[in-house]
């Protein structure tokens, strides 16, 4: 089977020179790296924005460009949607006419008068079809810009940056829609940010792109948690993706109660609904190690496992490493001082036991 993306392209930009290859059969490929590392010029390939001096770039096996091959599609035949980070809707049309623009970019054969109505529901943006950009919040226009792409019957979605101009409480508004957008609708998506949480949240695969390079490409939870990529320039900082699901509250002090393959975890309750399945995150800064269980501490979670791995010394005066525990099946990365892994004898194969505080695991 083909890869959702293939990509290998090399370009250059003044002193910079893009060398990014990489492939990924993932729903929402996030592309991850410092300013400047070369995530827009990368997607600017991919959509045609930019033409590259040489390489490939093939989506679902189709061939978008092959240097060798003399293809290079130009970008109105890709198929490609954008988003950016402003919506760029044209403010003198109506929320219909800016979506319907969309529309008559789809080819013929690949409009449908249901695809409005779909994409009305998927993006909780049918009452807003009269109204001009003017008078919407930037989180409304973001999910007019995307249903706008999204009429356009793109083979991939190319989002760069899409909640860079919002606030938390926007953000927070639109990330359940782009979940909807991952989860329901079988285009992939190519997802710019630097944002590690919303990378935890919404990729599936992570790409990480360092100087024009991409150093590492795979599964998000892998990703963010290699010992190897810690302490990397741009990479994010070393954490856990953990599945849980919600299996009962406290009322009386406001938790949810998670079960995880490794053990249980309160969490505040937030908007968590029972039996809902989420993935949470937890900073390898955050988790303390003990070689017996602990009582009489504060800390309200604690799994248990084995640790699998011990990386290399790092961090300042190569004060610190990080090592994984295995709870269970879920790798769980823990940053502990390189004084606090030699005081305790802690080696590859011991069981212990991580304590985590409940206001450092991040839920959606
Ligand atoms: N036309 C150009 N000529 C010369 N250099 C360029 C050109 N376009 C981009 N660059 C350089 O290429 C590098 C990568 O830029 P790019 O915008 O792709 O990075 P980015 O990772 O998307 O950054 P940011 O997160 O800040 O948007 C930068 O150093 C930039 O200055």
């Amino acid at each position: 089977m083909n890869p959702v993306l293939d990509i290998a392209v090399r370009h250059r930009l003044g002193e910079f020179v893009l060398a990014a290859a990489f492939t990924s059969n993932g729903r929402l490929t996030a592309l991850f790296g410092q300013s400047g590392s070369g995530k827009t010029s990368l997607v600017n390939v991919i959509g045609g924005l930019i033409r590259p001096q040489s390489g490939r770039v093939l989506v679902d096996g189709e061939v978008l460009v092959d240097t060798a091959r003399g293809i290079i599609l130009p970008k109105h035949r890709r198929r490609i949607g954008y988003v950016f980070q402003e919506a760029r809707l044209f403010p003198h049309l109506t929320v219909r006419q800016n979506l319907m623009f969309g529309h008559w970019f789809a080819p013929r054969e690949a409009r449908h008068s249901s695809d409005l109505d779909a994409v009305l529901d998927l993006l909780g943006i049918g009452h807003l079809l009269d109204r001009r950009p003017g008078g919407l919040s930037g989180g409304e226009k973001q999910r007019v810009a995307i249903g706008r792409a999204l009429l356009s019957s793109p083979r991939l979605l190319l989002m760069d940056e899409p909640l860079a101009a919002l606030d938390e409480a926007r953000k927070a508004e639109i990330l359940p829609y782009i979940e909807r957008l991952r989860d329901k609708v079988g285009i992939p998506i190519v997802y710019v940010s630097h944002s590690v949480a919303e990378v935890a949240r919404l990729a599936t695969t992570v790409a990480l792109v360092e100087q024009g390079r991409i150093t590492a490409c795979g599964p998000t939870a892998e990703i963010l948690s290699r010992l190897d990529l810690a302490m990397r320039p741009g990479a994010p900082e070393a954490s856990s993706l953990i599945e849980a699901r919600v299996i009962g509250f406290d009322a009386e002090f406001g938790l949810a109660k998670l079960e995880t393959r490794g053990g249980s975890l309160q969490v505040a309750r937030g908007s968590l609904a029972l039996g809902q399945h989420l993935r949470v995150r937890i900073l390898a800064s955050d988790v303390l190690v003990s070689l017996a269980p602990l009582t009489g501490i504060s800390a309200l979670n604690t799994l248990s496992g084995t640790i699998t791995e011990i990386g290399e010394r790092s961090g300042q005066d190569a004060s610190t490493l990080h090592l994984r525990i295995d709870c269970s099946g879920d790798a769980l990365t823990v940053l502990l001082t390189a004084k606090s892994v030699a005081a305790l004898g802690l080696a590859v194969g011991n069981p212990v036991h991580a304590v985590i505080k409940s206001v450092s695991v991040e839920t959606p």
